[in-house]
């Protein structure tokens, strides 16, 4: 595996490597790596004949009040996971190299950016779809890969690469989970034992809307509650939202369809977990 922290770097190898006839995948993360960004490694080799990984704990995606600071980063334990999972070029650019000014120019996201996890993280999706343009016109991948568990991210990157005419197929990977049905990812490091017990709810909360759905209920307001007090009845979790909406569009939906998609965040103490799943309506009726 190449490490490579500077964009000229990266940019000379993977010219060299599209000359050969390579396809190349980019995955990008913040690091801390775990399962989860390991099985989009996986996804990016049934594809592409070269994978790179970014480690980028981008500044421009968080709020004032949020966790940029103490988030967690482990770069000689991530190496060491990419290596073993196949990563070809592990990317980590230092801030100054991905911002070396002031960033006069970014993307911003309308309409899908207001709901959901974007309502109490302003801002947010604009520095994610920022720094991902840039990763993007850096890497020139055939193929990017990102995580189902952040749903709403999915749809705003696949909705960048329709509107702004970007020729990279993005691809949406399952949501790996813990045996407990916890979602990975990197902030459950912050949660103590008694709320990553806790936060087990998010998953059998889910299933149950799901086996609702299975038995023909359509009524999204009637899933919803079911839900939101089962949530509620564990007395550490704080919902955020609980949202039944489309999941290309993130626009709300009144009745459960094929393309429903039901997503919620809750803090467990000071961490915020996001989780969701697609509501299937059974094709006979
Ligand atoms: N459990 C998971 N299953 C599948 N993909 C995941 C999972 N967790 C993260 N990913 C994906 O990995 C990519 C990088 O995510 P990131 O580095 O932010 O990790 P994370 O665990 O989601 O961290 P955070 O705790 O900050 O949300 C994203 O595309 C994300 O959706
Ligand atoms: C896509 C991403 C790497 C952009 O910083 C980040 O939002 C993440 O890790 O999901
Ligand atoms: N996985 C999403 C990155 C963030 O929460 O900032």
């Amino acid at each position: 595996m190449v490490i490579i922290e500077e964009i000229a770097a990266l940019k000379t190898l993977l010219q060299a490597k599209r000359r050969m006839g390579q396809t190349i995948g980019l995955v990008p993360t913040m690091g801390y790596l775990h399962e989860g960004h390991l099985s989009l490694v996986d996804h990016a080799k049934a594809h592409a004949d070269v994978i790179v990984m970014s480690i980028f704990v981008n500044p421009l995606q968080f709020g004032p009040n949020e966790d940029f600071e103490r988030y967690p980063r482990d770069v000689k334990r991530d190496t060491a996971l990419a290596e073993r999972a196949g990563v070809d070029v592990l990317f980590m650019p230092s801030i100054r190299e991905m911002y070396p000014q002031q960033q006069w120019v970014t993307v911003a996201v309308t309409g899908m950016s207001d709901v959901l996890c974007g309502k109490s993280r302003p801002g947010h999706f604009d520095g994610v779809a920022t720094v991902v343009m840039k990763l993007l016109n850096i890497v020139r991948p055939d193929s990017a890969y990102f995580g189902q568990k952040d749903a709403q991210q999915v749809a705003i990157i696949r909705q960048m690469a329709v509107d702004l005419n970007l020729d990279v197929e993005i691809v949406a990977c399952p949501i790996v989970r813990e045996p407990s049905g916890l979602a990975m990812s990197s902030r459950n490091v912050y949660l103590s034992d008694a709320e990553r017990e806790a936060a087990t709810v998010l998953h059998t909360s889910l299933q149950r809307a799901a086996l609702l759905v299975n038995a023909g209920e359509k009524d999204i307001s009637r899933i919803l509650s079911q839900v939101t007090e089962m949530i509620q009845a564990q007395p550490r979790a704080q919902i955020d939202y609980v949202e039944v909406v489309d999941a290309a569009t993130l626009q709300p939906v009144e009745v459960v369809a094929q393309t429903s998609l039901l997503a919620l965040a809750v803090y467990f103490g000071k961490t915020r977990l996001i989780d969701n799943c697609r509501l299937e309506p059974s094709e006979k009726e």
